[in-house]
């Protein structure tokens, strides 16, 4: 199986509600995301898939949404908090954990994947010492 990968940086701001420590306030990473499709052949000359493309669809569904907001769990407690901000909020139906936004970002781009190209790894880097990994090993 032949593999291709490609790394995004985006900063952005979130807090896990329910959570008993420091990230249940407002803080920000400068995540780093790494990418993986794998394909059974080129189906391009002689490249499984353009990076060019590759990147276009991750921006879509992650660098354009993701990059310079405020990532929340669409939740009570987070609407009365912070609503009034005038800025970019992302909500989403779960805390915005590393796991969650990588779990939603391999459902998103499976969506998106030509036929014959799979999923194979999204990384996702909180902080230089944390990350979540999502995984299709078959
Ligand atoms: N399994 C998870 N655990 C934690 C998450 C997460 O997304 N998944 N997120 C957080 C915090 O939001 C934060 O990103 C991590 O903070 P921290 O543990 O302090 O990270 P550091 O790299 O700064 O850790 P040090 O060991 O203190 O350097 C918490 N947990």
């Amino acid at each position: 199986m032949l593999s291709i990968t490609k790394s995004f940086h985006f900063e952005a701001a979130h807090r896990i509600s329910d959570y008993d420590g420091a990230c249940q306030y407002l803080h920000g990473h400068s995540y780093k995301l790494e990418v993986t499709i794998s394909g059974k052949e080129m189906v391009k000359g002689d490249m499984l898939m353009d990076f060019k493309i590759l990147k276009s669809l991750v921006n879509k569904i992650a660098i354009e949404p993701w990059d310079h907001a405020l990532i929340l769990k669409d939740n009570e407690i987070n609407h009365s908090e912070f609503d009034h901000l005038n800025g970019k909020t992302y909500w989403m139906e779960t805390e915005p954990t590393a796991e969650r936004m990588v779990l939603h970002l391999s459902e998103q781009l499976a969506g998106l994947l030509p036929q014959g190209f799979s999923v194979r790894r999204v990384k996702l880097y909180e902080t230089d010492s944390c990350f979540a990994e999502y995984e299709n090993i078959h």
